[in-house]
């Protein structure tokens, strides 16, 4: 039917809406109504706006941290050219904070920042400035709840502030494994809606002093070294961790140790699953508390595996292991789309512990490639991976403080084997745990999962509609 001329509907407004795009995009889009009468577009606006305002989980007023110096060094100019003109739009008001060095988010957040007056936290950077936000707001949740975070038995108090990522970072880990994406439209539009998706945090502590939390990767010996050297790098932007990943994959060192674990029992599914956690996960939604008929029983003994045991319900396995990960989440990132545990699960109070052992370096780039592949890197006989609501890990020298203030000035210990042969080419004593991208200064740790003990601004990975499945629109 031909329509009518727009002067003949001299009034009009505009609704801007999500649209959902490719991967995982989404966009804002619009669309005007024409009308005859002012009085009845004013009617329409009010009514809308009414609405609008009645939903208590968007946010309207927000605290945002921009990092600088993150990633490609684009933070200040995705926020201002693609974020702030959403906010604007959508009348949400923001004070903003553009961070003068490392920790000045973190800190902001722990003791000066009015949280009263805010809906919600926002950070544009990577990985790094998510896990200030995270120290910050977690710190000083517990502090205004008197919680000790040195106590690694203690119960942590929940944050009610819904964090935001615009990703603006090197790796933008976090945001892959909860929008699936990194994108800044598409996370400034999930803001915006008012998403939450709640996420385990684990805390980390040395000798009953808490060290970090870690919101997805505690590694060991491979992440570590990788961590470690890219640190000297830094110059050479994201590539870095390429380098020092092609290097330290051909160094090829072991590290000794014991590691023990609460395998988590009660939960149904396993790190070998094919489900994945997707946005309205059945898993998350009931805090992994699901008992399982399947769940396998504790026993004393296991004889498939001669260096394991069980001692109270934890399992302790001596061994030599080229890497150590614990994924509270699955990881995924553009250098590995399904991620270091691709069934790991966002906010089930469970971490995934996989065990790389000592094999040979043609193995373990088998190991490797599995991640970027559709084939299981589980599936290999010096690999194993463990669901897990707390570990520990002591390595097999005990690391003296002496030792300690060595590795502060970049040196590196040999084990007594090698201090013996110092012309062989053994495996160093110690590794560093990556920690989120940080490196922790011991190597001897205890582990805890606190199930979603925080909240983002997602709503995690939705399942993408299978378009071939559609009917064709022109054809129709
Ligand atoms: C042959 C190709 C194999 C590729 C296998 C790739 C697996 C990559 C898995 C990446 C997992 C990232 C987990 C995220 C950790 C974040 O909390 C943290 C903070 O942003 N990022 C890093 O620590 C940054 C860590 C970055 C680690 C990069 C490791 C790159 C390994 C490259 C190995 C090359 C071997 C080549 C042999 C010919
Ligand atoms: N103004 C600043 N100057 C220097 N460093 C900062 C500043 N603001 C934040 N940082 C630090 O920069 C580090 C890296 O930032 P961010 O996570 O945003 O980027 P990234 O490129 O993803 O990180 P990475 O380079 O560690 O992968 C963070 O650990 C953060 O503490
Ligand atoms: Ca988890």
């Amino acid at each position: 039917m031909p329509q009518k001329s727009t002067e003949a509907y001299p009034y009009a407004f505009t609704v801007s809406y999500v649209e959902r795009a490719w991967q995982h995009r989404w966009r804002c889009s619009d669309v005007t109504f024409h009308c005859l009468e002012g009085a009845l577009c004013q009617q329409w606006v009010q009514t809308i706006r009414e609405q609008l305002t009645a939903l208590t989980s968007r946010p309207k007023h927000l605290l945002v941290y921009i990092n600088p110096y993150g990633g490609k060094q684009q933070g200040e100019r995705i926020y201002e050219q693609k974020v702030a003109p959403l906010f604007t739009l959508a009348s949400i008001s923001t004070d903003v904070i553009v961070t003068e060095h490392a920790n000045h988010a973190r800190d902001h957040l722990r003791t000066e920042a009015e949280l009263k007056q805010y809906d919600g936290v926002v950070c544009v950077g990577g990985d790094g400035m998510f896990s200030e936000m995270v120290h910050g707001l977690v710190s000083r949740t517990q502090r205004d709840n008197g919680v000790d975070q040195n106590s690694p038995e203690e119960k942590l108090v929940p944050c009610t502030l819904r964090i935001g990522i615009i990703p603006a970072g090197s790796t933008d880990c976090i945001c892959y494994a909860t929008v699936g994406i990194n994108d800044p439209v598409t996370s400034a539009l999930h803001i915006i809606v008012g998403d939450a998706q709640p996420m385990d945090v684990c805390s980390v502590h040395h000798n009953n002093t808490f060290l970090r939390y870690s919101v997805s990767l505690l590694g060991y010996g491979f992440y570590g070294d990788v961590l470690a050297d890219s640190e000297r790098k830094r110059w050479m932007g994201p590539a870095r961790y390429d380098f020092s990943g092609f290097k330290t994959f051909l160094t090829h060192h072991y590290y000794e140790g014991t590691v023990s674990f609460l395998p988590a029992t009660d939960i149904l599914g396993t790190p070998r699953d094919k489900t994945r956690c997707r946005a309205g996960c059945f898993i998350c939604q009931h805090n992994g508390q699901l008992y399982s008929e399947d769940a396998p029983e504790i026993c004393e003994t296991d004889p498939d595996v001669s260096d394991s045991e069980y001692k109270g319900g934890w399992r302790v396995i001596r061994g030599k292991f080229l890497a150590i990960n614990a994924a509270s989440m699955s990881c995924a990132c553009p250098r590995s789309p399904k991620g270091l545990s691709p069934a790991a699960h966002l906010a089930d109070g469970t971490t995934d512990l996989i065990l790389v052992r000592k094999c040979s370096r043609f193995n373990f780039l088998r190991h490797l490639l599995r991640h970027t592949s559709k084939y299981d890197q589980f599936d290999m006989t010096f690999v194993e991976v463990h669901r897990v609501r707390r570990f520990r890990f002591t390595p097999r020298y005990c690391q003296s403080d002496s030792e300690l203030d060595l590795r502060e000035n970049g040196k590196r210990l040999f084990s007594q084997i090698c201090r013996d042969h110092p012309a062989c080419s053994c495996s160093p004593a110690y590794s560093s745990w990556n920690c989120d991208g940080e490196i922790l200064p011991h190597a001897a740790i205890e582990v805890g999962v606190h199930c979603q003990l925080i909240k983002l601004f997602a709503r995690g990975i939705e399942e993408q509609p299978v378009f071939e499945d559609l009917p064709n629109p022109c054809a129709v």
